[in-house]
């Protein structure tokens, strides 16, 4: 069992790591359930892992799987089924399932009553690595990504491995761009455990699986408690690849055909080009950035994405982007790999340009559109 404290003051909390935890789950819930526990999860969750939370009297609230559920409609459904079920406010509700469930979940915790507790019980690599820590919670608007949310912190994360046995490939992929952006960061040895290991984590090899988990809630947990409300140019740095990522999000509509870590991978490797471009960063590191997203299977640009968009208009995109300040949207560019920093002196039109200036990859991108049916 590993242990990694997210250092927050008065909201400090565990991430208990464990494979197998979620079978103990009574016992390791019992501090935060009353006479039942109410436990948020979709249908695919509920299908495949609600079975093995054996608590005595569990009140489940299903939703339907997938990015379209972090909406107003669903957010409304989830306060309106708290409501009727009388939470009060010193229940805490349980979060079963992927980023999705933790993010919607989350907000929901923030507003119902003006705060009830939560408990995050990740199930998908991206959620265990990244989306359960840290108390970044929100809905998509119109407008785009994450618009419309809450910093709010669960009480306690319960990791268990185990429960990746029954993600499908293409999410455990995805998840892995939200690993491997650790290294990228600010750690070239662990970018480069990464290129060694990741076919053994994709694997389902349990050595690996697991270090990667551990290691990358711990460096969030760090940076999270260094700057919880990403006000000191630290905090975003998890941002990196992002903002171009939530411009691909944004074009394909927040649906299926491409998911949030395959759009974080796109985003990340065109940071990359984009850095070696403004002569920040060497173009050999871009370019082994991008190698190691295209052998994992993952894309590595707009093309490679599915994405077809103008520059322009994914400037526009991005043009709504939380971060923006003084009118500038900051980028995360980086000086070489483990050396990632805001950028604050960009402007919109040359990321247009550059986005236009980027040679179409229709042989990857045809390999990702097989990938996604397979
Ligand atoms: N709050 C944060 O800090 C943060 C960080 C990263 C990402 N996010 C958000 O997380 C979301 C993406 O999360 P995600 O990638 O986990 O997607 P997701 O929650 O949609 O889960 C992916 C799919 O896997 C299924 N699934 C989940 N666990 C499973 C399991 N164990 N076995 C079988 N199927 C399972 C789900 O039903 C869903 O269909 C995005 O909305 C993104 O913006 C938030
Ligand atoms: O925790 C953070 O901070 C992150 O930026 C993690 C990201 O992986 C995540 O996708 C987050 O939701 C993005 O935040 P946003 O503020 O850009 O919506
Ligand atoms: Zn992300």
């Amino acid at each position: 069992m590993t242990v990694v404290p997210v250092e927050l003051g008065a909201r400090r909390y565990d991430v208990l790591i464990e494979a197998g935890a979620l079978d103990r789950a009574a016992e390791l819930l019992s501090p935060y359930a009353r006479d039942r526990l109410i436990v948020v999860t979709d249908e695919t969750v509920a299908a495949a892992q609600l079975p093995r939370l054996r608590h005595p009297s569990i009140v489940p609230i299903v939703l339907p799987a997938g990015e379209a559920t972090k909406s107003w409609p669903q957010l409304e459904t989830l306060c309106d089924r708290l409501l009727d079920l009388e939470v009060e406010r010193g229940e805490h509700i349980v979060a079963l399932g992927g980023g999705v469930i933790g993010d919607l979940t989350g907000f929901a915790a923030s507003i119902v009553k003006r705060g009830i507790g939560f408990v995050q019980v990740p199930t998908t690599l991206l959620a265990q690595v990244d989306s359960s820590v840290g108390g970044k919670t929100a809905i998509n608007a119109r407008a785009g990504k994450n618009l419309i949310g809450a910093f709010y912190q669960p009480s306690f994360v319960l990791i268990d491995p185990t429960v990746l046995d029954t993600l499908p490939a293409r999410e455990l992929r995805a998840g892995y761009a939200e690993v491997v952006k650790y290294g990228l960061i600010s750690d070239p040895d662990f970018f480069a455990w990464c290129e060694a290991h990741a076919a053994d984590l994709l694997a389902g090899k349990s050595e690996a699986r697991e270090h990667a988990i551990a290691y990358s809630v711990a460096a969030k947990a760090r940076i999270v408690a260094e700057d919880e409300r990403e006000t000191a140019d630290r905090r975003a740095l998890l941002n990196l690849g992002h903002t171009f990522g939530h411009a691909l999000e944004a074009e394909t509509g927040f649906g299926p055909a491409l998911l949030h870590g395959e759009a974080v991978a796109a985003g990340m490797g065109l940071a990359y080009r984009f850095s070696a471009e403004r002569g920040l960063c060497r173009t050999g590191e871009a370019a082994r950035v991008v190698e190691h997203l295209r052998t994992i299977g993952l894309p590595h640009d707009a093309v490679s994405a599915g994405v077809n968009a103008s520059g322009e208009r994914l400037a526009g995109h991005m043009a709504h982007d939380k971060k923006k300040a003084g009118g500038r949207v900051p980028f995360i560019l980086a000086r070489g790999i483990g050396e990632a920093f805001v950028d604050k002196s960009v402007a919109l039109e040359e990321v247009a340009a550059f986005l236009d200036s980027t040679p179409l990859a229709s042989e990857s991108a045809s390999r990702h559109e097989a990938r996604v049916g397979e």
